[in-house]
């Protein structure tokens, strides 16, 4: 008899168990064997660089059959950007080919006696792209950048005009051609057009003049570009995940056509920036994030993935809008949406292994701190509203002691705002006091007040607080507006997380400055126009005296012939880095630790220079390096808590995450 056991793996490969005539039972390819790459692991010099690949191949046991997944996503066929995307890569990419080995035991019963051979499979694959479908491929296009040999061994020929030019030149004519735009969301349409055209080029730009970008992928236009998605919706980017979908969610990641996912960046869409509930549409989220993952952290663009989970949505003008890409229906809550989570997250493990790292973005807060709290202990998961702000905002203020003085025991905290930012912070700024000093944290958070919608959060209104606000009941008399607890309460940091644009008036932040010697501001809340006040605002308001930060960019401001430039306290500075330092670790969970070795790490790279100009945080410009440091400082922290897979430990964390980083230089085609 033929025994039906059958372990389907190895369809990703383009093997399926379930098509083969036999059964077989999965064993595993000893160690020596692995998937391996036989050509294209070597650069000219013959060093092997799959040293420089932190996740595409784990040792394999013989004889571990304990996860089918983990065993399917060992033996995929190794994608050929992991191999050259690390720093030691050299630039001549051989023709896209890749042989792998992976050995299938066949088993059967014949009259009870259990017969086993082994075959060693070789599979070849050839994907080379050419011609017409080579210029309209984003991942390997390189526009008038490719050579004349490569238009010969391509069959590029009368498919491009006779001229052939750099990247840098093309860098530069992208350059001039976004700067004609006069609207933002056209360089962003421009941007976007890009990546979807030459992935290489976006990249080689967004890298190279990251300062003058950012706010084009990134906030403030991100927000315009995702309350308009529906309108200048063009090319489907990311992975849409609806309630339609249910019960399917694991073949729709397999629709995706990269298999070796190390990030996700998932939003529901229900509180986008501080614009609220801008449902399906919230796309514009996770792929912005995902850019920054590449450029400012040097993840791979072929091992992220930007998804959205639509559920529907109760913004009614979104309804009503006939352009509007999502369900037509209202938010799905309670079982129905715990159950298409549930279903997401499952699915996601079950394609990618244990290691990938699920970041949540822009969750409501009803869901954020749940979402959090359950798959924490499961998953590797990481909510960027809660700890990705709350690492960047505790760097910030690190550095701002080295200009106010003092310890963070020392300073006292006011909060606008009690929902995943505010607390979030509050909690790290809590923790960090509680570490320093020894004190419990529960009287670490006595420094901390927050006012929400309801005015200050105090003992009398327990009751009726959502739990992520009960530990900040503090006991005091009851105080309705901001102004009046500024007074009260007498804080040196008032930070806001409020999503209500100009919430910071004259009265509040002259009460900081009258307070004050050097008021800590940080106006947190995004986009721009719902940021609590204005640069210009807070130095002008201060008189000059104001250490301030937003989550938005602000120009520079001069204020009685000192030019002052403001800091941007965005997540951004965090979660490339920390990213970056779970995935070269092999990090399985997430911990508060690594959350304030990331901090420690932003906040050493801010230099006197920084300081002299009034800022509290490093400029942007010299960002991959900061990710590098902040993806050591995070690695070291998951090394150090046992909570790292990849072995040995890299001697020099900063030199190993630099080496490991993507660069969207071209590679030349044989
Ligand atoms: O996206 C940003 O700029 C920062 C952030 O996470 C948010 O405001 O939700
Ligand atoms: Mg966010």
């Amino acid at each position: 008899m033929i025994s039906l056991d059958r372990t389907c793996f190895l369809n990703n490969t383009g093997i399926s168990g379930s098509s083969s005539p036999f059964s077989y039972k999965l064993k595993l390819p000893p160690a020596s064997v692995k998937v391996s790459a036989l050509g294209p692991n070597r650069d000219r010099n013959n060093n092997v660089l799959i040293e420089n690949n932190n996740n595409a191949l784990t040792e394999v046991k013989e004889d571990d059959t304990s996860s089918a997944a983990d065993v399917v996503s060992n033996l995929t066929v190794p994608d050929l950007d992991v191999y050259y995307d690390g720093a030691a890569a050299e630039e001549e990419l051989v023709t896209p080919w890749a042989v792998s080995v992976a050995r299938i035991c066949f088993v059967f019963d014949v009259l009870d006696v259990e017969y086993m051979f082994c075959i060693e499979y070789w599979f070849m694959m050839f994907w080379q792209q050419c011609g017409y479908s080579l210029l309209r491929d984003p991942h390997h296009n390189k526009g008038l950048a490719f050579t004349e040999k490569e238009r010969d061994a391509h069959y590029l020929r009368g498919l491009l005009p006779p001229t052939v030019i750099s990247q840098d030149l093309q860098v530069k004519k992208m350059m001039r051609s976004i700067r004609q735009y006069q609207v933002p969301l056209q360089k962003y349409m421009a941007m976007m057009d890009l990546q979807e055209t030459n992935e290489r080029l976006f990249y080689k730009l967004l890298i190279d003049n990251v300062e003058e970008l950012l706010p084009v992928v990134y906030t403030p236009t991100v927000g315009e570009a995702c309350q308009k998605y529906g309108s200048i919706f063009r090319r489907p980017q990311g992975l849409f995940i609806s309630l339609k979908e249910k019960g399917k969610i694991h073949e729709v990641l397999r629709n995706w056509p990269q298999k070796n996912i190390q990030v996700i960046v998932v939003t529901d869409g229900e509180r986008i920036l501080g614009l609220g509930d801008l449902g399906c549409q919230g796309m514009g989220i996770p792929i912005g994030k995902l850019s920054l993952y590449t450029a400012l952290g040097g993840v791979r663009p072929s091992a992220c993935l930007p998804v959205t989970i639509d559920v529907g949505t109760n913004n009614e003008q979104l309804l009503n809008d006939e352009f509007y890409i999502g369900l037509r229906q209202r938010r799905a809550t309670g079982q129905e949406y715990a159950e298409l989570m549930q279903e997401f997250m499952t699915a996601v493990k079950q394609n990618y292994g244990e290691k990938v790292l699920i970041q949540f973005e822009d969750f409501a807060n009803h869901n954020a701190f749940d979402l959090l709290a359950k798959y924490g202990t499961t998953h590797l998961v990481f909510n960027d509203d809660i700890q990705g702000t709350a690492s960047v905002v505790l760097a910030g203020l690190v550095a701002a002691l080295k200009v106010v003085g003092g310890t963070l025991a020392d300073h006292r905290f006011l909060f606008l705002g009690a929902g995943e930012a505010g607390t979030g912070i509050a909690e790290l700024i809590a923790l960090e006091i509680s570490k320093q000093t020894n004190m419990p944290l529960e009287e670490a958070r006595k420094k901390i007040y927050l006012v929400d919608s309801k005015g200050l959060i105090v003992q009398s209104r327990v009751d009726s607080l959502q739990h992520f606000k009960k530990p900040w009941a503090h006991d005091h008399e009851p105080i309705k507006n901001l102004v009046d607890a500024v007074n009260a309460i007498k804080p040196t940091v008032l930070i806001g997380t409020s999503g209500v644009g100009r919430t910071f008036t004259k009265d509040v932040v002259e009460s900081m400055a009258a307070l004050n010697d050097k008021p800590i501001i940080f106006s947190l809340s995004n986009p721009t126009s719902q940021s609590e006040c204005t640069a210009e605002e807070a130095y002008t308001w201060s008189k000059g005296r104001a250490i301030f930060a937003s989550g938005s960019p602000f120009d520079p401001v001069e204020y009685e012939g000192k030019v002052f430039v403001p800091g941007q306290a965005n997540n951004a500075y965090i979660f490339p880095g920390f990213g970056l330092g779970l995935i070269m670790s092999g990090a399985i969970r997430v911990h508060d630790d690594m959350l304030l070795a990331a901090s420690e790490a932003l906040a050493a790279q801010v230099i006197q220079e920084n300081f002299d100009k009034g800022l509290i945080y490093p400029p942007f410009k010299n960002i991959r390096k900061i990710s590098a440091h902040i993806a050591a400082n995070v690695a070291a922290k998951a090394y150090e808590l046992g909570l790292a897979t990849r072995q040995p430990q890299p001697k020099d964390l900063v030199k190993y995450a630099e080496s490991c980083m993507y660069s969207p230089a071209y590679r030349s085609y044989r």
